[in-house]
């Protein structure tokens, strides 16, 4: 009983045999969701619309086009029909039993229509304003949510004859035997324009201004400008990408409708396995409790369900735009195959005035930033190599499903109460699988090779927020998932300086570097040795020697373990606020 008033459905929506995840359940031609018993159609087993956007794009379209042939060839279409109550309770058409294929099969009215073979047809059909949809010969699939095929066709003959109720059904008009294929937005090819890797082919210009202004900035503020010119880079972009302190606005999103590479080898049985536990919420199941944050597009809320207790998280968009509505679907299909312990657990979705909402775990601790810039409490450094060793191990985990974060920050980084880090937020996630590159195999999930060099490079967007960007990124060059390991390099010099990634508190380099020698000086004085220098690989302009992030999950574990045994000294020094100038000796 208290399980089912906790009232939540797992994945998917069902269209006849067609199976959608519930964010991909969105009508083609207004790009509203569709909520569960809304009126749709599926047009050709692979074109979605409300009920409205059918009528007027597929049915007043067809009639004007060819108003005297009324129908030259049916298409394919299932279709959930709402027919409103009649007052006088009539039914306008009637059944019959119709061969699914062309078989022999005994028949009778009280075998269940799917143990016959069968399918059930109207055969009669009386047109009135609410089953102008309907034709003779459409199969019906369901009614009122429920498959006939385990019913005969006098139960639900019986059903259709009560007519003093709304009444739902779902019915397949046109050739019944095409295959079925892959309909759900996650498999389907996408335009390739941003993967091009020939400049000239490039579909690129979608931030040449901000690219002007980083290449302009780069000209007017040679390494040997010295001081001036360092800040002159980032004090430039402040005002042309409206850069704050907190590097928390200035995102640069792309506009491009990516998630899987057309190549992607997923099947549609692999997706359903990782996607089984989406559950999707009502807006009545949650209890809404503070706004946790918003950045530049989304808001954060805390929620409690109101059966079960748990605490979760619900991220909205507050800003509506084509671009910010594509990369919060593409952060809701992200996360949803994810699932690592340094990786924020996704749960689920809710969907609220035909939107769609992310439901998350909740993350109690504050994001990183917080705590870095809290000087007033402690942070030891054991606690600062283990953030750096989760955040190392859940990139580990994205790359190794091919996955570039794009936008790994402090902010990004949300703090358990047990002191463990996950990596969140892939609204600018994209995939970097491809079948062409030898060193990049084609399979995509936990069973890729993770000790594979870096992916080839390719000619992406410029997208992340600036503070932390690689600077092959920043020049508009071509990158790869390396990026991901310099913006882990910036947020471990956060981690050891306990400064922010502003430029005025983290010296850079006039080429978007790292400044390493007055940063050393400034904020390395009590730093373990390996910890630094394991920054500054990740640091290293030419993102080749960047270490990849599963070498960076394995140094930075054994440290933790080596620094955790063998301590004691480094952290009676650390009290002191004496410089340990070399790491822990090892054990005996
Ligand atoms: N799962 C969570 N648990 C706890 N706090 C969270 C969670 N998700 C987000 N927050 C908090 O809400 C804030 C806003 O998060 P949100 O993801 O909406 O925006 P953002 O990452 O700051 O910016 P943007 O939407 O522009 O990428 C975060 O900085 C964090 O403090």
């Amino acid at each position: 009983m208290f399980l089912m008033s906790c009232c939540y459905f797992f994945w998917k929506q069902v269209a006849g045999e067609h199976k959608f995840h519930p964010d991909c359940f969105v009508c083609s031609k207004c790009q509203a969701y569709i909520g569960d018993g809304d009126s749709y159609a599926l047009v050709e087993r692979s074109k979605l619309y409300c009920g409205p956007c059918y009528k007027k794009v597929v049915v007043l379209q067809t009639e004007k086009s060819s108003p005297k042939k009324k129908k030259k060839k049916q298409a394919h279409t299932v279709q959930l029909i709402n027919i409103p109550p009649t007052p006088e309770g009539q039914k306008r058409f009637s059944l019959s039993l119709e061969e699914k294929q062309a078989k022999e099969s005994s028949s009778s009215e009280d075998v269940p229509v799917a143990a016959q073979g069968k399918s059930i047809c109207i055969s009669d059909l009386e047109t009135t304003p609410e089953t102008v949809s309907l034709q003779v010969g459409d199969r019906i699939l369901e009614v009122n949510g429920t498959p006939v095929t385990d019913h005969n066709i006098s139960e639900i003959d019986r059903i259709l004859s009560q007519r003093t109720s709304q009444l739902r059904i779902t019915v397949e008009h046109g050739p019944s035997s095409n295959p079925v294929p892959d309909v759900c937005g996650i498999f389907s090819s996408r335009s390739s324009s941003e993967e091009s890797n020939s400049p000239s082919s490039s579909n690129e210009p979608e931030f040449p201004s901000i690219n002007n202004n980083v290449q302009a900035s780069l000209s007017d503020c040679s390494p040997s400008s010295g001081e001036r010119g360092r800040l002159g880079v980032f004090n430039y972009e402040r005002r042309h990408m409206k850069l704050d302190r907190h590097g928390s606005a200035p995102k640069v999103r792309n506009n491009y409708p990516v998630m899987c590479s057309p190549t992607s080898p997923l099947s549609r049985t692999q997706s359903y396995r990782v996607s089984k536990n989406q559950r999707i919420f009502r807006p009545a199941d949650l209890i809404k409790g503070e706004v946790l944050g918003q950045g530049f597009f989304g808001k954060a809320v805390k929620v409690t369900h109101r059966y079960t207790g748990e605490v979760m998280v619900i991220k909205e968009l507050v800003r509506y735009s084509d671009s910010a509505q594509r990369d919060f679907l593409k952060e809701v299909k992200v996360l949803r195959s994810l699932d690592h312990y340094h990786v924020l657990k996704f749960i689920g979705v809710l969907y609220r005035d035909k939107r769609l909402n992310l439901v998350t775990e909740f993350v109690g601790g504050g994001t990183l930033e917080n705590i870095i810039s809290d000087l007033d409490k402690p942070f030891p450094w054991l606690q600062r190599i283990n953030a750096a060793r989760d955040i190392a191990s859940g990139m580990s985990y994205l790359h190794s499903m091919g996955i570039i974060h794009r936008d790994l920050n402090s902010n990004n980084c949300l703090v358990r109460d047990d002191g463990s880090v996950v990596v969140a937020d892939f609204g600018l996630a994209r995939v970097f699988i491809d079948e062409n590159d030898s060193r990049c195999p084609n399979s995509f999930g936990p069973g890729r090779d993770k000790h594979k060099p870096a992916g080839r490079k390719k000619r992406y967007t410029m997208v992340g927020t600036a503070f932390w960007m690689a600077p092959e990124m920043l020049k508009g060059k071509d990158y790869n998932e390396r990026v991901d390991v310099f913006s882990f390099g910036i947020v471990m010099c956060e981690l050891i300086g306990r400064v922010s990634a502003c430029p005025d508190d983290l010296p850079r380099s006039g080429d978007f570097g790292l400044d390493e020698v007055p940063f050393m000086a400034q904020c390395c004085d009590t730093c373990p040795k390996t910890f630094h220098q394991i920054m500054l690989m990740c640091v290293r302009m030419d993102s080749d020697e960047r270490p990849s992030f599963d070498e960076l999950d394995q140094r930075l574990s054994s440290f933790s373990l080596h620094f955790e045994r063998l301590s004691p000294r480094a952290k009676d020094l650390e009290s002191y606020h004496i410089s340990p100038t070399e790491d822990p000796p090892p054990k005996t």
